[in-house]
């Protein structure tokens, strides 16, 4: 296709934490390239899907939950979250209809009139809710900022998601693709796999897990054979920690370890050797280079 028929840009999705923009971002691509989970705050990175249709490319940013920020983390997170909103080509501002507006969403609509970038409100989970209140609430938010159009879907379920993408597709500036056509995300696949451990660290340990928790790749290695050796290690902030992780015998982190293989199997459609180690490193919140890492900025100031 030549520039003259192509569409491409960025689309930010901003939201509390926990309204859907993971899973929205995967029904939109149509397949699994950010994590998904019950707890909050599991994106940390700016992660992208790429959702290709009528001939647009529509370049997802899925930007980390806004929240009221306490830590140094936390700040880096947010603002990555915004300064993701501000380099789109558009913003969709996601909220959890079941919730309503609470005081996260409060927040992020007082920010918003700093945001100049066109902006569509996405009213999720509606299979959760009964239709009146979703009127009222599309009212309510449409008299606080200005939205060019209010969509209501259900992420999960895929209602709605379709005449979502398609409004993107229309709405995004002509020009040509940036990515090939069958490519859906350009997170490097070392990262992608540490994504899918952290996924099932989560799946495994619930409450238990300390928030601190990350898995990074040390080593990534495609062999002769076609399979995958894959070396990641856990990190955590007290031994306390490293014991929960581990469990009876091992038990937990074995656990751990085959549902991560299997499901990057699955996504390499190769064989993968996974090990996996746990090391307890303090403060590491506290360390510029993680941030860098992460694709963050590291904040200054406490
Ligand atoms: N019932 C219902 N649940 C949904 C829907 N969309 C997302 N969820 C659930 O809501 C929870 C949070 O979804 P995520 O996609 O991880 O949310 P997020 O906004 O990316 O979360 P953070 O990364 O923490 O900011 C998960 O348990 C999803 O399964 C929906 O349309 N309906």
């Amino acid at each position: 296709m030549t520039d003259e028929t192509t569409r491409c840009g960025f689309v930010a999705i901003i939201g509390a934490p926990n309204a859907g923009k993971s899973t929205l971002v995967n029904a939109l691509v149509g397949a699994k390239v950010t994590i998904v989970s019950h707890k909050v705050q599991t994106t940390r990175t700016l992660v992208r899907g790429i959702a290709m249709e009528g001939g647009a490319q529509i370049i997802l940013v899925d930007t980390p939950g806004l929240f009221a920020p306490r830590r140094r983390l936390d700040r880096a997170m947010v603002t990555a979250a915004w300064s993701g909103a501000a380099d789109a080509d558009r913003v969709i501002v996601l909220v959890d209809a079941k919730k309503g507006v609470d005081e996260p969403v409060e927040a992020m609509l007082e920010k918003l009139g700093d945001v100049r970038q066109p902006k569509d409100l996405v009213l999720n989970k509606v299979d959760l809710v009964e239709r009146p209140k979703l009127l009222d609430l599309a009212t309510d938010l449409n008299g606080r900022a200005r939205f060019e159009k209010t969509f209501m879907i259900s992420a999960s379920t895929g209602s709605g998601v379709m005449d979502l993408k398609r409004h993107l597709a229309t709405a995004l500036p002509a020009g040509p693709w940036h990515y090939p056509e069958d490519e859906i995300s350009d997170v490097p696949a070392r990262m992608l796999a540490a994504e899918i451990t952290r996924e099932k660290l989560y799946h495994r340990l619930h409450d238990e897990l300390p928030y601190d928790a990350t898995v990074e790749t040390e080593s990534y290695e495609e062999r002769k054979d076609g399979s995958i050796r894959i070396e990641q290690t856990i990190y955590v902030v007290r031994e306390g920690q490293r014991k929960i992780m581990l469990g009876k015998g091992g038990d937990s982190i074995k656990r751990i370890s085959t549902a991560a293989r299997e499901e990057l199997s699955k996504l390499f459609e190769t064989k993968v050797h996974l090990f996996l180690f746990v090391k307890v490193r303090e403060n590491w919140g506290d360390d510029p280079e993680r941030y860098e890492r992460m694709g963050l900025d590291y904040p200054k100031g406490r």
